[in-house]
Parts: C-alpha cells; structure tokens; sequence
C-alpha cells in the first residue's frame, strides 16, 4: 500500500467485480438505444475505460472537463467547464460516467445543461458515492459502492493531481493534506 494511505477501501479485485456487474446492467438497459457516454474529465478516465469494454452494446464515447475542486479536499461550489463535448446530445441517451458523486455540484450543473441542449435521456453511472456530503438532491441511477465521508483517492481520484494512478481507492492520511 502507498505510504501516503490510511488504509485501502475498496481492492482493484472488487472495483473489477463490480464494473462488470455495472456493464451488464447497462447493457441490458441501454439495448438498441446506442447510448453516448459522457467521460467526466479527469477523475473518470479509468472507471470509464473500463467500464465501456464491459458494454455488450453499440455505444459511443465524448469527453468533458469540468473542475470544481482544484487542489483542495472542499468544493468551490463553482462549476468550470475546461472542455465541452464534440458531439451534439440532442435526441440522444447520455450516460453521464462519473468517478465520485460527493455534495452533487458538478453533476447537478451537468445534468441541467445536458436536458437544456435535448438529449433524450440522461442519466448517471458513478464508481463511488458520498450520501453524507450532498448539498443537492442527487440520485446515481448506477452506482459501484457508497462510501463514508473521508477524502478517497485512486482509480481516477486525485489530491493535487496525485494518486490518480493507483489500482485502488484508498483513504488518504489526513496529515498529508493537513500539512
Ligand atoms: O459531487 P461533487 O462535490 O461536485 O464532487 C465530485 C466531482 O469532483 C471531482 O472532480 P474534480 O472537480 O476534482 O476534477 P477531476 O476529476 O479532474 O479531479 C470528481 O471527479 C467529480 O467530478
Ligand atoms: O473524496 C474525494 N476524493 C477525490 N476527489 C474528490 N472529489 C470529490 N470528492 C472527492
Ligand atoms: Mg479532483
């Protein structure tokens, strides 16, 4: 384990397990429907590809990045968008992928502006969720594991750009943050 973890929270093995019990779900959901999935940048990047190659279905990919938290443990509450989709959404059934859903901001703003440009449908696919800090009314409609409120990182999720390549999710130190 990384010296800087307070203990592992959820093993690769288990993060597998549950992505492709998430893929067949979608699967069978989403069946004739050739869904747009939307990648939201950077944290979702390995959940994302992995979850897509566990997809029996026709689906395309776009990307966003929005940035609420910058080198902080705490939401801005200021949603930035620092790249829009290429695709249009309009008439299309969009599967918001996310990493974490902690106060719901940045997937609240996302989902509004998403209905205001006509897809069809949206709904939302996240690894982790964090009932305890939402400061919106916010329901995954796909959701890998509730976790309790202590800062995660790995498998995506950063501190100051850190961790995001570690195959787990772990509970940072809180001296590393602290400091
Ligand atoms: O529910 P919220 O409180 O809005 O938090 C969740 C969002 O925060 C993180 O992104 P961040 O803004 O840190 O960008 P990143 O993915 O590039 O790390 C995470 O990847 C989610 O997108
Ligand atoms: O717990 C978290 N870890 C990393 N990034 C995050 N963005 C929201 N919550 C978190
Ligand atoms: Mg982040």
């Amino acid at each position: 384990m990384h010296q800087d973890m307070k203990e592992i929270l959820i093993s690769e093995a288990e993060i597998a397990e549950k992505v492709t019990e998430l893929g067949q779900m979608i699967s069978r959901d989403y069946k004739d429907l050739n869904p747009l999935c939307i990648c939201v940048l950077k944290g979702a990047v390995p959940f994302m590809a992995d979850l897509i190659r566990k997809m029996e279905i026709p689906v395309e990919v776009d990307f966003m990045a929005v940035s609420s938290y910058g080198s902080s443990t705490k939401s801005s509450g200021v949603v930035r968008i620092l790249k829009d989709l290429e695709a249009s959404v309009e008439g299309r059934h969009v599967l918001v992928v996310e990493d974490i859903i902690d106060s719901g901001l940045t997937l609240s703003y996302l989902i509004a502006m998403l209905k205001g440009r006509k897809a069809a449908s949206v709904k939302v696919a996240t690894l982790l969720d964090k009932p305890a800090r939402r400061t919106v009314d916010l329901k995954p409609d796909y959701c890998g594991f509730e976790i309790p409120d202590e800062f995660v990182v790995g498998y995506g999720l950063d501190y100051a750009e850190k961790y995001r390549n570690l195959p787990y999710i772990g509970v940072l130190k809180e001296e590393v943050y602290s400091s």
